[in-house]
């Protein structure tokens, strides 16, 4: 859409007191970083076919599918033009960069994302070097997903229900589904799309239970796309958000598949039916971690999104003087605004660089794991739950007050903010519902308190629990350092809590099971346990309002830096031109209800009655 930049906005740009530019280079580790996104962006999305006559929202369930579809293919074909010339498509930083761009490309969900995203990546750290080179190849027929959840589980995973049941005599395991509960249900990609995936099941071999493992079941003909014999598979339905995600349900009737189709790297199936165990048990649930770790920065991702759209509106829209004698005020003006929006681009921040710190800890680790050290793994899973859970359950609630922020505008589905609330919410649930992640980092804690408090030694990272019992905190100081102390303070106090909770449910001749479930309102719920004090309440209140303040004249400058182009925002409120009023009408447009004058529900419906009498 053509014509000026909004005047508002041109002024918000001329009073910005830095360099966008190197804002922009930060955020993406490197001017050089910058410039192969910019190729990228431009290339993927310079290309015409991806773009939609109709606007999504006022497709069918089954055409917006099909449309997903149609763009996913040709996303696929470029991608791997991109590999076999070379091009990195991801970088150092996460995996995600090229997923951002898909968010313009489908306004919702690429029904390829869990097979990009999940069955590549598993494969990858989990098959053995030679499924790897079978399963691996560029020009593969499969199309994958990762069936884990069931109808009747998905957070208790141990009770997964499915089983693969090795037959020595064939060499085969034989996957099935016992009974309704054990439907898997769910995963992206499963409804219609893929052919192939990686399934959760209970192993079982000469009548013995092994526990979770995973295989790589084929599940439809490749050549004809009709599923296998012996599966049955579908959609699940409409759901709130990612709806050209194709999420389906599976069952297995006695379905065979060879014994090297079990996903080999850390354990084995032996052909005389051996079982060698893993070094760590819970090495197969190496997926989930990754991926909780790479949501972080895609959850920051969708704040910078988020904080785009709602300050460069703020800047456009007028509304109400503040002194009855002036113009109307630019709603950015109103400090409860910026309360409002400038919490949402300090969290984008902060979500990026601990994304990135957990992304470079989560190598780390695995490098570890691969010379047969496990001794991080503990760690880098009560991080991964905790910072997954709190940034999904932030971004959400944040993406929300951005769309509050936009007032009425921030409804319509044209603002984007609807489909960026509906993705991020998601996030509170998948890969581990956000309470039953806190109560796995919790139990972490627990376990380190009971040796503070059984005065044994402590790992370094956990020396301030000493600190907290021998008193040894400092007065409150209104400093970074000080407020870090601070929330040490509360994680020790909370934890204390919470241990003595515990302690005392169990004296009452609890088991510890009861006593834990009697306990876990405290393990998750935080509490003010530091030394601060209501004076300094009020000093951190009025320094907060001083820096909303100074990053008032900021505001539109530290959103452009986020340097997300207009096909990717893909909102009449965000855009960078900021002609807000015109893009809005152009949308409104495009509603089927604008197409007939008089819609012909007049004359079949509403004209026999309210004319009834008078004709
Ligand atoms: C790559 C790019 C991707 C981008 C894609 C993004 C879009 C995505 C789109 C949408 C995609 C959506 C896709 C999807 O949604 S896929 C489905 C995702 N599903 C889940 O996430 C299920 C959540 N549930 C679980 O993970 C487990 O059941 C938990 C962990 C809760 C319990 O489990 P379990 O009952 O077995 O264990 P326990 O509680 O008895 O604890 C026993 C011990 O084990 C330790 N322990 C537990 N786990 C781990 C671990 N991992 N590493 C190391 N250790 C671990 C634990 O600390 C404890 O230690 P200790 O205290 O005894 O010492
Ligand atoms: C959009 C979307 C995409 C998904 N994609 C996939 C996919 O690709 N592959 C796949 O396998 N799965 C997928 N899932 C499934 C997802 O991983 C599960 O829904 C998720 O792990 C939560 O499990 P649940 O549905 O069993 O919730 P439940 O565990 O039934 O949660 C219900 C309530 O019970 C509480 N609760 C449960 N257990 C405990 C406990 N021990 N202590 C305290 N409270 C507890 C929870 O806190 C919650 O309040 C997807 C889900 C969604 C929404």
């Amino acid at each position: 859409m053509g014509g000026r930049v909004n005047e508002d906005l041109i002024k918000e740009r001329r009073k910005c007191t830095f360099d966008i530019k190197e804002l922009t280079h930060i955020i993406d580790c490197g001017e050089e970083n910058t410039i192969k996104r910019k190729q990228i962006d431009n290339y993927i999305l310079n290309i015409k076919e991806l773009w939609d006559d109709v606007p999504e929202e006022y497709l069918s369930h089954k055409e917006r599918y099909e449309n997903a579809i149609k763009k996913a293919f040709i996303v696929l074909k470029v991608l791997r033009q991109l590999h076999t010339g070379n091009i990195q498509i991801t970088d150092h930083r996460t995996p995600t960069n090229v997923y951002s761009i898909q968010d313009g490309i489908f306004r919702n969900v690429n029904p390829l994302l869990i097979h990009i995203g999940l069955f590549w990546s598993t494969i990858a750290a989990q098959a053995s070097t030679e499924q790897q080179a079978e399963w691996l190849q560029p020009d593969s027929s499969m199309i994958g997903t990762y069936v884990q959840t069931e109808l009747g589980h998905g957070s208790f995973i141990r009770g997964i229900e499915t089983t693969a049941t090795y037959d020595s005599t064939t060499d085969e395991f034989i996957l099935h589904t016992p009974r309704l509960s054990a439907y898997k249900w769910w995963p992206g990609g499963l409804g219609n799309t893929a052919n192939a995936c990686l399934v959760m099941a209970q192993l079982y071999i000469n009548g013995t239970c092994h526990g979770l493992h995973i295989f790589l079941a084929q599940i439809r003909d490749f050549d004809t796309h009709k599923p296998l014999p012996g599966i049955k598979v579908g959609e699940i339905g409409p759901k709130m958000g990612f709806n050209t995600a194709d999420n389906g349900f599976l069952g297995f009737d006695n379905h065979r598949i060879p014994r090297t189709n079990m996903l080999m790297k850390n354990v084995q199936v032996l052909r005389d039916g051996t079982y060698v165990k893993p070094k760590h048990d819970k090495l197969t649930y190496g997926s989930m971690l990754l991926t909780r770790v790479t949501l972080i920065s895609d959850l920051a991702y969708q704040l910078s999104k988020a904080a785009t759209i709602a300050v460069r509106y703020s800047a456009v829209r007028r509304q109400s003087p503040i002194k009855s004698n002036e113009p109307e005020r630019q709603i950015l003006d109103f400090v409860s605004q910026q309360h409002k929006l400038f919490i949402t681009i300090a969290s984008s921040h902060v979500y990026r660089v601990v994304g990135l710190w957990m992304w470079n800890s989560h190598k780390r680790v695995t490098a570890d794991i691969h010379e047969g050290n496990m001794g991080q793994l503990p760690e880098l899973h009560a991080l991964a739950c905790c910072l997954k859970a709190i940034s999904s359950r932030d971004a959400s609630a944040l993406v929300e007050q951005c769309r509050l922020a936009c007032g009425g505008h921030g409804y319509m589905m044209a603002s984007n903010l609807p489909q960026i609330y509906a993705y991020t919410t998601a996030a509170v649930t998948y890969e581990g519902e956000y309470t039953v992640l806190l109560l796995q980092t919790a139990r972490y804690l627990v376990k380190f308190w009971r040796l503070a408090a059984e005065h044994k030694p402590l790992p370094q990272n956990f020396a301030y629990f000493e600190d907290y019992i021998k008193k040894n905190f400092e007065q409150w100081r209104n400093s970074p350092e000080g407020i870090i102390e601070g929330f040490k303070a509360i994680v020790a106090g909370k934890t204390k809590a919470a241990y003595d909770t515990l302690q005392c449910n169990l004296r009452n001749g609890r088991e510890f099971e009861e006593a834990w479930n009697m306990a876990s309102v405290q393990l998750t719920n935080a509490s003010e346990y530091s030394t601060i004090s209501r004076n300094d309440i009020e000093a951190l209140q009025s320094r907060y309002e001083e820096l909303l303040a100074l990053i008032r004249p900021n505001a539109v400058g530290l959103v452009d830096a986020f340097d997300i182009r207009d096909e990717v925002l893909c909102s009449t409120l965000g855009a960078y031109d900021g002609r807000v009023y015109e893009r809005m009408m152009e949308e409104a447009s495009k509603s089927p209800l604008n197409e007939d004058v008089v819609n012909e529900s007049f004359h079949k419906y509403i004209r026999p009655v309210t004319m009834k009498n008078k004709l």
